[in-house]
């Protein structure tokens, strides 16, 4: 890579993600590696500018704890430790940690207490957000405080000798006000990176990445029409054009019209090998009675490796499965430092014994950079800003068991949400929006008439990046208007509820 980096070890932090994200946004590159990472493989890299250690959810002190390469220390490449991050330097250089008498979550001032380049003009009194249960309570040597809290003398230290620094909190976070201007501060003038940075020479570094990769083998690539699989189709195009072929699967869980609308965009506006595979039968036949959310979601993400196999076999000898895998989608699967929250198909959901060599380019990106990346790829804008669509599709839309009848109403209940959304021309005020059946069935009276019947769920979100979201305002009278459509059009629907529930706490799916 010819441009400057920002290397980040991940100790499992939910924020971990951000700091990668946060330097990127500074037109610097970054992404996030394991911590098991050595001083050599640093070493082999190009252009490490600065190493950061996150955040994480274990005590230094406990014996499953996640460790450092110590020479790591002696590369002479600045460092800044993030809570976990800075307890872990501190502690392996001799500094005293322990259980903090006030855990602190939340809001903190912190006072800085001399010059030093990490605050450089930055105001001397700061709030801060805070998220720890240990804390420092000596220094190890050659360290010096540089801020404080009322309940934190050591908020943030250094070693002005070695460009070592710590912070307590997190300045990856919004709350934290200066915490972009102190990350800003470690990148450009601890670090001295330059911001050589940006899409276009992603580009550039992933088609060459690709090229060397997949050399003269071949690329079958998961192609959906989503957002994520279309960028992923273009770039992985770009590097290595016919060797690429893209499968797009009906798996009978796709929305209204959408095999009709995806075909007929890639079979007219590129120049890519596409073969559409029904597989209907085959996936409902696997779901069949299966109502676990986990287990739905695996099911899935085998049979579409499945299908990808004997697809394989049909159309030639490929090596490689491409995927539209983003960071997200990795998280949220769990790895080995962060909790499982859903599997996505894609990644949590493949078989064990899968033959395929993954090409998924795009896995150290969110959502918003994808768009970035296929606008500059000049994808056109219909794709580039489409709504995402889960790849296990209305499957995990309907609560408990999946059945033809079921299908019917998610499928008939979100072709009205998204008629009534475009029409209120409210498309891209909001970022995702769709209808759930809930496994409830309550009373109604229609004509007169008692009914038991379903209650089908709106769910719209307002978001950057999928990791957060809060739900969509939309006017009441639009919603008035789609509930009556929605109960007098489709059957077996008697009653509708809107989703007012933010990620975290809730997901933006059901399942
Ligand atoms: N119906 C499908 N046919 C083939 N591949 C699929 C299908 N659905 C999903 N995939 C594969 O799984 C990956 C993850 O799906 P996901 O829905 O996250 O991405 P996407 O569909 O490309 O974009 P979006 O998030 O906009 O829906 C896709 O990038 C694609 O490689
Ligand atoms: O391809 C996918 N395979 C999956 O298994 C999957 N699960 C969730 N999603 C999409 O990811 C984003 C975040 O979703 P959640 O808040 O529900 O986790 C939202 O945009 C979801 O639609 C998936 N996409
Ligand atoms: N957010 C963190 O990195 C927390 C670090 C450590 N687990 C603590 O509670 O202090
Ligand atoms: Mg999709």
């Amino acid at each position: 890579m010819e441009f400057d980096q920002i290397i980040v070890l991940d100790y499992g932090s939910q924020y971990n993600q951000l700091i990668a994200r946060r330097i990127r946004e500074l037109g610097v590159y970054s992404e996030l590696l394991q911590n098991d990472i050595t001083a050599k493989e640093i070493k082999s890299m190009k252009h490490v500018k600065g190493i950061i250690l996150s955040g994480g959810p274990n005590s230094v002190y406990s014996k499953d704890a996640y460790g450092i390469d110590q020479e790591i220390f002696q590369l002479g490449i600045p460092v800044l430790g993030i809570c976990y991050g800075m307890q872990l330097m501190s502690y392996k250089s001799g500094a005293d940690i322990n259980r903090a008498k006030h855990r602190e979550y939340g809001k903190a001032r912190i006072d800085v207490l001399r010059e030093n380049l990490l605050f450089n003009e930055l105001p001397v009194q700061q709030d801060v957000w805070m998220s720890h249960g240990d804390q420092l309570i000596s220094l190890q040597d050659g360290f010096e405080p540089l801020a404080s809290s009322p309940t934190c003398p050591y908020a943030a230290i250094y070693n002005n000798e070695m460009q070592f620094y710590g912070v307590q909190f997190h300045p990856e976070v919004k709350h934290t006000t200066y915490g972009t201007e102190l990350l800003k501060n470690f990148v450009f003038k601890i670090c001295k990176a330059s911001a050589n940075w940006d899409m276009e020479n992603f580009i550039d570094v992933k088609v060459a990445e690709i090229k060397e990769q997949v050399g003269d083998k071949k690329v079958l690539l998961g192609l959906s029409g989503g957002v994520d699989s279309s960028v992923a189709a273009v770039l992985i195009h770009h590097a290595i054009k016919d060797q690429l072929q893209c499968i797009f699967v009906d798996h009978g869980l796709l929305r209204k019209n959408e095999a009709y609308e995806v075909m007929k965009t890639f079979s007219e506006g590129f120049n890519i090998k596409i073969e559409k595979v029904n597989a209907k039968e085959i996936f409902l036949s696997r779901l069949k009675g299966i109502s676990d959310p986990e287990q739905k979601r695996k099911i899935i993400g085998n049979e579409f490796v499945y299908l990808f196999d004997d697809e394989a076999k049909k159309l030639g000898n490929f090596e490689y499965l491409g995927q539209g895998t983003l960071y997200t989608d990795v998280i949220e699967s769990g790895t080995k430092t962060a909790q499982t929250i859903k599997s996505h198909h894609n990644v949590g959901g493949l078989p064990e014994d899968m033959k395929f060599t993954l090409l998924e380019p795009l896995n150290t990106l969110f959502k918003d950079e994808v768009r970035e990346l296929g606008l500059e790829l000049g994808i056109p804008k219909k794709i580039v800003m489409r709504q995402p669509f889960p790849g296990p599709g209305l499957a995990i839309r309907i609560l408990g068991d999946v059945t033809e009848e079921k299908l019917e109403i998610v499928r008939e209940s979100d072709a009205i949400l998204r008629e009534e959304i475009k029409k209120a021309a409210l498309e891209n005020e909001v970022w995702q929006y769709f209808t759930v059946l809930s496994n409830m069935k309550t009373v109604g009276v229609m004509g007169d008439m008692r009914t038991y019947d379903y209650t089908v769920g709106i769910r719209a979100v307002t978001s950057i990046d999928g990791m957060t979201a809060d739900f969509a305002k939309i006017p009441w009278n639009v919603l008035e208007h789609i509930s009556r459509r929605i109960v007098n059009e489709v059957d077996h629907v008697n009653r509708i509820v809107y989703d007012i529930t933010s990620k975290p706490p809730a997901t933006i799916e059901w399942e």
